[in-house]
């Protein structure tokens, strides 16, 4: 590996905090995430995994840059050898850093999904890019013409999806991308992710689901209460997990139900 290649992506100790108000007057300070630290290499795919609440979602919005206004965000975020300030982040989202957000309630309320897909792409081309993309996502082609209300939780998840295959993009960020998704549409969304590694980008797979990001996934980030617990392969999620390191971990991967009673 290369120096370059092993500076794709990094975070370092990341700790975020929010001030928030108790009364009129008084503040404290809650730190949901205090030493976080994960790295991505191109063409890699990072599962980041933690129980609910753990830290995955700040970690995301934390790359893409958009913390809410109160977050104090300290720790260094490198991207392609370069500290990645609020301006880097706000000119690369969208464009070479793309997301997939956890909620549906990202996508515009007020604008038909079919236009929403079509936003950043070549105006001469985009509605027949839009229309292939659809395709591909076993959506329909009157589809493109509903509002996001219209449509139903697995369909808007899909339609995030398209937003954010893009030409030139180098790393993924993808929060939860699998919920409420018919398998076959999971195994397409798992396999796109893939492809996007293929094409040399990096991707975070943020998941609950460690059992499917592990069909694609080429380490796995173990997060709890906003910490990184371990970094492990995903080769070494296997058997009772005696490959892997810390307890926690362990215990991660054998509560699975397809686990559960291999003792
Ligand atoms: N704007 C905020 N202000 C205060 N606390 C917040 C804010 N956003 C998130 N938190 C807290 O930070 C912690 C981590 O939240 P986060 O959304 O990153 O969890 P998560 O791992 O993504 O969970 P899930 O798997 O349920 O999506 C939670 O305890 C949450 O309450
Ligand atoms: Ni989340």
């Amino acid at each position: 590996m290369n120096n370059a290649n092993n500076n794709f992506l990094k975070v370092e100790k990341l700790s975020i905090s929010f001030i928030q108000y108790v009364r009129a007057t008084k503040t404290r300070i809650i730190q949901p995430i205090s030493d976080l630290s994960v790295d991505i290499k191109e063409g890699e795919i990072m599962a980041v995994v933690g129980a609910s609440g753990s830290g995955k979602s700040l970690l995301a919005h934390a790359i893409l840059g958009i913390l809410p206004g109160n977050a104090i965000c300290q720790g260094n975020i490198i991207y392609r050898g370069e500290e990645l300030t609020d301006e880097r982040k706000e000119q690369l989202r969208g464009k070479e850093i793309a997301f997939i957000p956890q909620s549906v309630n990202y996508l515009d309320p007020l604008m038909k999904v079919g236009k929403q897909v079509q936003i950043g792409l070549h105006k001469k081309t985009a509605e027949k890019q839009q229309k292939q993309l659809f395709a591909k996502y076993e959506l329909k082609e009157s589809d493109g013409e509903l509002f996001p209300f219209e449509l139903s939780g697995g369909m808007l998840r899909r339609v995030m999806f398209a937003t954010c295959v893009r030409e030139g993009v180098r790393l993924v960020v993808a929060d939860e991308p699998t919920p409420g998704i018919h398998p076959e549409a999971l195994s397409e969304i798992l396999s796109q992710l893939a492809d996007f590694a293929k094409n040399g980008a990096g991707v975070m797979l943020i998941t609950h689901d460690i059992v499917s990001a592990l069909e694609v996934a080429d380490r796995v980030a173990v997060i709890k209460d906003g910490k990184t617990v371990e970094i492990a392969d995903a080769k070494a999620f296997q058997g009772k997990g005696e490959q892997l390191k810390e307890e926690y971990t362990r215990k991660l991967w054998n509560a699975l139900p397809q686990n559960e009673f291999s003792f």
